[in-house]
């Protein structure tokens, strides 16, 4: 059985939850569980720290784990990164009061408060730049004001939190970070299917189903318009001057191409989602 960890807390939980439910997955139901199995699909769920899935993981304990990006290198840890899944996207940045700080080397000689002190050595000791890391569990945007750290260094998405604390950002972004699916190093069966479901749910979100009908005269235009994922499906209508067609669009993209495709002269235009996929 294929031994998998799932965030049982923070902003990690509820995405990766969602995404293995939409796989076809057995979820939890209340979050004080911390392990089930599912039988159905011949896996066991593991709820952990989102902190610790790298070490678990990394150690052959369990065979694929979601994290983050961050994390994992923050592990120092031996799992490797499989696949990215396209949610908790944030930066990795330094940041302090910004009549103080402008580039990396005036981290020399500081105090950094981070809750990612091997992320961040790693990264200071690559530049050359010697500091003291003050290492905390959160709101690290607090250590400034309250004297215990110069600088710190920490996620930022909006850049709200940072704004509120007074401070900015500046230097070299640290690392782009973004949730992942990670892997144990000797790679266990099962991991594969995973890896494609999940995957699959990333299509389903990502496109579309568009339908429309077209004079045939104006296939070559449409179709350029929007050209699909591999090819579009065209299918004859008993109009022998219509044909149908079928194609895969990004979601983003639908208003922009139902327009132009409608301009052009195509009708009955549909667009519908796509519930599961497997390219
Ligand atoms: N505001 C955010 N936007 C996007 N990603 C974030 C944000 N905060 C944290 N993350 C990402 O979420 C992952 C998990 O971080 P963490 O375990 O600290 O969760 P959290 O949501 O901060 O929970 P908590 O701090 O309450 O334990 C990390 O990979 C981090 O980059
Ligand atoms: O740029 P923003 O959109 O403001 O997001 C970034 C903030 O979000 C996270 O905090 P979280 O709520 O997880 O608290 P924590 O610092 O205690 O982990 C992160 O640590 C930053 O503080
Ligand atoms: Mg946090």
């Amino acid at each position: 059985m294929l031994r998998i960890a799932v965030p049982n807390k923070g902003s990690l939980s509820e995405t990766a939850a969602d995404m293995l439910s939409e796989a076809g997955y057995a979820g939890r139901r209340d979050a004080k569980e911390l392990h089930i199995i599912d039988e159905r699909n011949g896996v066991e769920f593991f709820y952990l720290r989102p902190r610790d899935i790298a070490t678990y993981v990394g150690s052959g304990a369990l065979d694929v784990g979601i994290t983050g990006r961050d994390l994992l290198i923050d592990s120092g840890s031996a799992a490797t990164e499989t696949a990215e899944l396209e949610f908790a996207r944030s930066t990795f940045r330094f940041a302090g009061p910004a009549e103080r700080f402008s580039d990396l080397a005036d981290l020399e000689g500081v105090r950094i408060a981070t809750s990612y002190p091997i992320l961040v050595g790693e990264f200071l000791e690559r530049h050359g730049v010697s500091a003291t890391l003050v290492t905390l569990d959160g709101a690290v945007e607090s250590a400034v004001r309250l004297g215990v750290a110069d600088a710190i260094a920490d996620v930022v998405e909006t850049g709200t939190t940072l704004r509120k604390a007074g401070l900015s950002v500046f230097g070299p972004v640290i690392l782009e970070s973004t949730a992942v699916l990670i892997s144990s190093p000797d790679e266990k069966p099962g991991t594969a299917t995973l890896l494609r479901r999940l995957q699959g749910v990333l299509v389903a979100r990502r496109y579309v189903l568009m339908d429309y009908d077209v004079p045939a005269r104006l296939l070559v235009q449409a179709t350029a318009l929007a050209p699909g994922f591999e090819s579009p499906t065209i299918s004859p209508l008993h109009d022998p001057d219509w044909v149908a067609v079928r194609v895969m669009i990004p979601r983003d993209d639908t208003n922009n191409v139902m327009d132009a495709l409608y301009e052009l002269g195509a009708r009955a235009i549909l667009v519908t989602t796509i519930h599961a996929a497997r390219l």
